[in-house]
């Protein structure tokens, strides 16, 4: 057996340290929210146009892997529209009554932001077509032959629902929402000018040179490169004097991010799909089985990276390493997880 391979880039157990810390970096405006210009320029025009009418926006659909803005984007449609906010998240909905008593409770105008949107109970999404469409909920009471449906109405609000997987939302969800907003990978620009903002909000004095190494090995993901800068930040401290370029390359090789940006995880599956799979093709559940990993970790971080690097691809048999994930897997013999393969 390999040992479960703990991700500290993307461990979705975060410490309440790290959550403050993306708290203070977050956005809270259009303006201030780096890249994604189409993306922007979308909600833009959106929320303008409700703000004329002044009526709720439409509901919004923010979809794309993890990290990439979708809870910071929710709360600027909050702040934008001048309106309340209240989170809520499908894994806390798991029956329809959990679902009818965060909906009774909204004020009129208020934003509902659905997180993990996908993982919401069957019944509770069902409620939630009639409840998008007409603002209204009909809630069961009794069983059997004897129940009955009593109409329930809603104030207006916005829902704004998020998912790292917009493929397994249900086509009649989907649909109703007025709006999708696919969020793309950072180019390694934006990614330089997220950093140098939280460098600044930071109170951190680093190099552009240094800026750019890190932005370059942060998977296009905003959340990757705060977590980076901030490795960073502490291998300066301890380090006195060294120069920060330096100090990104140490610091990069102490927490295993390789030059392409690949942590553990990523390569640990190149690896298993090169090595072990003599280049695949090779199935999601196997593949996971063997480095230990959830097969849902796999697909929605590990994948999208991977195959938008051209190292991986996906086939109706598998997973398959490309010439370029094998030169890779070949060239890097740095994989410590290897070791139990
Ligand atoms: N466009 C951006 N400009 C500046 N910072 C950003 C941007 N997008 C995201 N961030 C930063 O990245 C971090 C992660 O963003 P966020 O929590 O919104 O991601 P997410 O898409 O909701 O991820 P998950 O799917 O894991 O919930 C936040 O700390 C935020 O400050
Ligand atoms: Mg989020």
């Amino acid at each position: 057996m390999t040992e479960p391979i703990g991700d500290p880039l993307l461990d979705p157990g975060a410490t309440a340290d790290e959550l403050a810390f993306e708290g203070a970096l977050r956005p809270a405006s259009l303006a201030e929210f780096v890249g994604q210009p189409k993306v922007k320029g979308q909600l833009e025009v959106l929320l303008h146009a409700a703000r004329l009418q002044d009526r709720a926006p439409d509901h919004i659909l923010l979809a794309g892997p993890p990290g990439l803005g979708k809870t910071t984007l929710a709360s600027i449609i909050g702040a934008e529209t001048g309106r309340p906010i209240r989170y809520s998240s499908g894994p806390a909905i798991q029956h329809a009554g959990d679902l009818a008593a965060v909906l009774s409770a909204l004020v009129p105008g208020e934003v509902l932001f659905i997180d993990e949107i996908h993982r919401m109970s069957r019944a509770a999404e069902e409620m939630l077509y009639l409840a998008m469409e007409d603002f209204r909920i009909d809630i069961m009471v009794g069983k059997g032959a004897g129940a009955s449906s009593i109409p329930l109405e809603l104030a207006p609000f916005t829902l704004v629902g998020a998912t790292t997987r917009s493929g397994m939302l249900p086509a009649p969800l989907r649909d109703r929402f007025g709006f999708t907003a696919h969020l793309e990978f950072y180019v390694a620009d934006d990614l330089e000018r997220v950093l140098a903002r939280s460098a600044r909000l930071l109170g951190l004095e680093i190099e552009p040179a240094a800026l750019g190494e890190l932005a370059s090995r942060s998977r296009g993901t905003p959340r990757i490169a705060n977590r980076l800068l901030r490795r960073v930040r502490d291998w300066l401290l301890v380090h006195a004097g060294s120069s920060d370029l330096e100090g990104v390359r140490a610091a990069l090789e102490l927490y295993d991010v390789d030059e392409a940006g690949l942590d553990r995880i990523d390569r640990a599956v190149l690896h298993a799909i090169a090595h072990r799979f003599g280049g695949g093709p090779v199935g999601l559940s196997t593949l996971a089985a063997a480095i230990g990993e959830e097969a849902d970790t796999i697909e929605s971080v590990v994948e999208p990276f991977l195959v938008r690097e051209g190292l991986i691809g996906r086939t109706p048999r598998g997973r398959v390493a490309t010439p370029a994930g094998m030169r890779h897997a070949r060239a890097d013999m740095r994989e410590p997880t290897l070791d139990g393969l």
